[in-house]
């Protein structure tokens, strides 16, 4: 065990110290001798620079400029231009990203303004089953309004699912519970030849691996900024129209934001051409602005390396914990196969081990993911700042505490 142990962590060191991104992770605040954080798939590390960008904001652009700001600091276009830094992070060619309210509001936006482009007759909204519940959640009330039904498809049955009644697809991306990444370019191909529009939440895959949007002619899609993109809590999500769906997007939430002249405050709705049609009212200026600082970290960085260093840290950290883990107490959940791989590993616990005080011990040990009911662990891996070590030093400490030690 102890020569093992010992040829993991000379193997850690060494693709630590040929990791491009390792320099990378001095641009975060993180506690390195106390923590191995693996909870970025929940909510990213903070930036460092962003504290200092933000007393700016709040002390001379609020403080000193006041309401001169919408316009001198750039605050009434920050929806679109902060878009517009996240659309090549998600393959979207500019003009087709929108920033503001949370992932569940662009959900709806996305599922009622996709439901208004089909033809009634397509009565069908379907959903991945295993989704994050708020995207259920949503997607009942927008069928509800667009005269449609919900059907609940478990996503390796999707494909056979879509047809002459469906109207839309809603799919994730990558799941928040497994880290399986699903078929983005096949379901949405499929779901066009059925004649439907595909919606696809990205919270567990931008800024964790390619998405190519406009490559896989996507029709809408969301996401939140908090997980890989390390905007903060609660920090804005966004919403994507492709361009050619523009033009006859209707949104179900036509606030004066995405109005055509919000300051003529004429009675009548004239919707805004472009991805400003989808904002709805005043954006959170401070979190957004907390975010536009964030993607800093990403000047000069490309999805397709980061995509690769996750990769290798999945695989990695799965070595280790077949070497450390004594056998038969974890299961991952985790697909082994790379093309159907988020940035996570998800641990079921076995043996009736109860896996919320397993994470809690972790935690008292320095190492922090997550834990979802009823059994699994989730290890979330964001390369710009996670290393092999850290992979490693995970692995072992959970290793010893299923074997009690
Ligand atoms: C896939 C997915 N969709 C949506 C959400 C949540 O959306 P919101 O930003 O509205 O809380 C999360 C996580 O919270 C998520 O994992
Ligand atoms: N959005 C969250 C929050 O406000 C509090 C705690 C956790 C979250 C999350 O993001 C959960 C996350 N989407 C998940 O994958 O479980």
């Amino acid at each position: 065990m102890s020569e093992a142990l010992n040829d993991l962590q000379r193997h850690a060191a060494a693709l630590d110290s040929a990791d491009a991104f390792a320099k990378h992770r001095d641009l975060f605040a993180l506690d390195d001798a106390d923590t191995v954080y693996l909870d970025g798939n929940s909510l990213g590390a903070l930036p460092r620079h962003v504290p200092d960008r933000i007393a700016d904001v709040v002390t001379r652009q609020w403080g000193e400029l006041r309401i001169r700001s919408w316009d001198e600091s750039g605050w009434w276009t920050a929806p679109e231009r902060i878009g517009d830094r996240i659309a090549p992070l998600v393959g979207a060619a500019a003009g087709q990203v929108v920033v503001g309210d949370s992932t569940s509001v662009n959900v709806f936006k996305a599922v009622v303004g996709a439901a208004r482009l089909s033809p009634e007759s397509r009565d069908e909204i379907l959903v991945d089953a295993s989704t994050f519940p708020t995207d259920g959640y949503i997607a009942e009330s927008a069928a509800r309004m667009t005269g449609r039904r919900v059907v609940p498809v478990a996503p390796g049955d999707l494909r056979a699912a879509l047809g002459p009644r469906t109207a839309v697809a809603l799919v994730n991306h990558v799941d928040y519970r497994t880290g399986r990444r699903h078929d983005l370019p096949g379901l949405t191909a499929a779901a066009h030849e059925a004649g439907a529009l595909a919606v696809w939440d990205l919270c567990h895959s931008a800024g964790a691996l390619p998405v190519g949007l406009d490559a896989h002619d996507v029709d809408f899609a969301v996401g939140c900024t908090y997980k890989y993109l390390n905007g903060g809590p609660g920090s804005p999500a966004y919403l994507y129209v492709a361009e050619r769906h523009q033009a006859a997007f209707d949104s179900p939430l036509p606030g004066w934001n995405s109005h055509s002249d919000p300051f003529g405050m004429t009675p009548g709705y004239a919707p805004a051409d472009g991805a400003a049609r989808g904002r709805v009212g005043t954006p959170d200026i401070l979190s957004m602005l907390a975010l536009e600082a964030a993607l800093d970290v990403w000047d000069g960085v490309g999805v397709e390396d980061v995509r690769e260093k996750s990769l290798a840290l999945t695989d990695f950290f799965l070595e280790c914990v077949d070497t450390y883990v004594p056998a038969g107490r974890v299961t991952s959940v985790t697909p082994a196969a790379h093309e159907e791989r988020g940035s996570q590993v998800s641990l079921r616990c076995e043996d009736g081990a109860d896996a919320g005080a397993v994470m809690r011990e972790l935690i008292a040990r320095g190492v922090v993911g997550d834990f979802r009911r009823p059994d699994v662990l989730r290890f979330g891996f964001t390369p710009l700042y996670v290393g092999f070590c850290d992979a490693e030093r995970a692995a072992r400490v959970l290793g010893e505490v299923l074997a009690g030690s």
